[in-house]
């Protein structure tokens, strides 16, 4: 039998999933167990009422919801949920992603949303994989080995500047 999903990657529609897989793709590199679905505030509001509330108790650790435009999806189910929720916003035709960005980053106190950058799902994957490693520490040393691989390619990046100097 598969994992239970620890993640839930939600968006506002499908038109999301281009943006949307890069969360997907980085819980896949640490083994995290996802699941990824369509939930929307705007065009689904009892359903988005009833995931938010049951999230939880389905064993759900960690909430990643992205959204376009008049982006309530990701404050909405913070408002429903205990988890921790990751806001992701989603650049769409117009207004380059300041719309989504606005709409997500801007919650009242009280009712958190981590908001990463327009676009950038894969540091929300990353962020949901830190919170579940602040208490599993295999996966503690993962991320610590992941964030070596990060330094190395660095130093390999001035090495190339340098070289092109000498
Ligand atoms: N922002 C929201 C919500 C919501 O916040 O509930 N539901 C859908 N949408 C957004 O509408 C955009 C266009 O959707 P379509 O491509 O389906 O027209 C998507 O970026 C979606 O996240």
């Amino acid at each position: 039998m598969p994992d239970a999903p620890l993640v839930s990657i939600v968006m506002g529609s499908d038109s999301d999933w281009p943006t949307m897989q890069a969360a997907a793709d980085a819980c896949s590199e640490f083994g995290i167990a996802f699941e990824a679905d369509v939930v929307s505030a705007h065009r689904m509001p009892e359903d988005m009422i009833r995931f938010g509330r049951e999230a939880h108790s389905r064993g759900i650790r960690v909430i990643i919801a992205g959204a376009g435009g008049a982006a309530h999806l990701p404050g909405m189910l913070a408002a429903l949920t205990p988890l921790p929720v990751i806001g992701v916003p989603v650049a769409l035709k117009y207004l380059d992603g300041m719309d989504s960005l606005l709409s997500i980053v801007q919650m009242p106190a009280g009712v958190p949303v981590a908001t990463v950058a327009i676009g950038n799902a894969r540091n929300a994957g990353l962020l949901a994989v830190r919170i579940l490693a602040a208490s599993d520490e295999a996966l503690q040393a993962r991320m610590l080995d992941f964030q070596e691989q990060l330094r190395d390619a660095a130093h390999a990046k001035g090495e190339a500047v340098r070289a092109r100097l000498s």
